[in-house]
């Protein structure tokens, strides 16, 4: 991948808080690399650092240290902000973004607080006509906000976050409080905006599942550290189909595989083998029963994307 292509680099991005002598990096040394025109998903265990390192790209807080480029144009060099004012907001208009439930005028429609928006981000207010039809809000824009459910104020925020145009959206935990038909919903909309409209997505969930249906490509943070960074699919490789075997002695069984030369790893009563063909399979029971050690048990074994998870965080996720 070309280095140009990344829409958000950070290196070695860093945030301590507590006083001195006492500090704890929760977020330490995050080198992100988010693709252009990719959702980028950004997943975490709750207080793994998700909503720091996004709040950062925004400039909402000051990192302790690192790097940060945006759009191809250095954001925060050696934790300090590289540009001056005018650039910074340059870079800032070309990034949507919702981070935590937005806050509204209850008492005003939502087609009101678009245009209060509008004039805060400076952005003509025929667009708000667009943005809610991207979000399928057209039929709601006249109520007022304080009617609205959790489901329709997600919608309105990501439409806020839309006007504009950005070329880069950063959206924090979108779907958090949605019922399962809003999540859904929400994760279609997702979806279609990179396609439709030319833009890059880095989108955090603490929802594995959520992740897998939205994302091309995966950025997973424990602990303030990023643990793993690349396409949907070659975590899916990860989760590759193996041979699992019991034998009367694994000990001895594992001597004598790894006499033949044939791949394998113990995992407590088991073990494993990586995918196997129909020859090796046989070549490998047959060398054990030559030995005399008896085979209970022989059985496939795919790992789960949760189980990957699991061992990547030591956190079970949620579902
Ligand atoms: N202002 C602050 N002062 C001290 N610690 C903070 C502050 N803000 C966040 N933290 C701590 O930083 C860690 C990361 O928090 P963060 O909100 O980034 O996590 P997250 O991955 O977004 O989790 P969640 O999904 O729960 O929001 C947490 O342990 C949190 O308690």
């Amino acid at each position: 991948m070309n280095k140009n292509s990344f829409v958000i680099q950070t290196t070695n991005l860093t945030k301590a808080y507590g006083k001195s002598g006492q500090t704890k990096d929760v977020v330490n040394k995050v080198n992100l690399a988010v693709p252009q025109g990719c959702i980028y998903g950004f997943l975490g265990p709750n207080g793994a650092g998700k909503s720091t390192t996004m709040k950062m790209l925004l400039g909402l807080i000051k990192p302790t240290g690192g790097e940060i480029s945006i759009l191809g144009t250095p954001f925060v060099s050696q934790g300090k902000t590289a540009l001056n004012e005018k650039s910074r907001l340059t870079i800032l208009k070309q990034t949507g973004s919702l981070i935590e439930s937005p806050s509204y005028y209850g008492h005003l429609t939502g087609r009101e607080n678009l245009e209060i928006i509008c004039t805060l981000k400076n952005v003509p207010t025929k667009e708000i006509s667009q943005v809610l039809s991207i979000v399928r809000m057209e039929n709601q824009q006249d109520k007022k906000v304080g009617h609205y459910s959790l489901g329709m104020k997600q919608r309105l925020g990501l439409a806020s976050a839309l006007l504009g145009h950005p070329k880069l959206l950063l959206l924090d935990e979108p779907t958090n409080g949605l019922d399962p038909a809003g999540i859904q919903e929400m994760r279609e909309l997702i979806r279609s905006l990179p396609e439709n409209y030319h833009m890059t997505i880095m989108v955090s969930s603490h929802l594995l599942s959520e992740i897998d249906q939205m994302a091309d490509y995966v950025g997973i943070i424990n602990k303030g550290q990023l643990i793993f960074q690349d396409s949907l699919l070659r975590l899916h490789t990860h989760s590759k189909k193996q041979l699992r075997l019991r034998t009367g002695n694994n000990n001895r069984a594992l001597c004598v595989l790894n006499e033949n030369k044939i791949n394998c790893t113990m995992d407590k009563d088991f073990l494993l083998f990586p995918e196997t063909s129909d020859d090796e399979t046989a070549r490998l029971i047959s060398a054990l029963v030559q030995e005399g050690i008896s085979v209970l048990r022989i059985e496939e074994y795919q790992k789960s994307l949760e189980d990957i998870f699991l061992s990547l965080t030591g956190k079970q996720v949620s579902l």
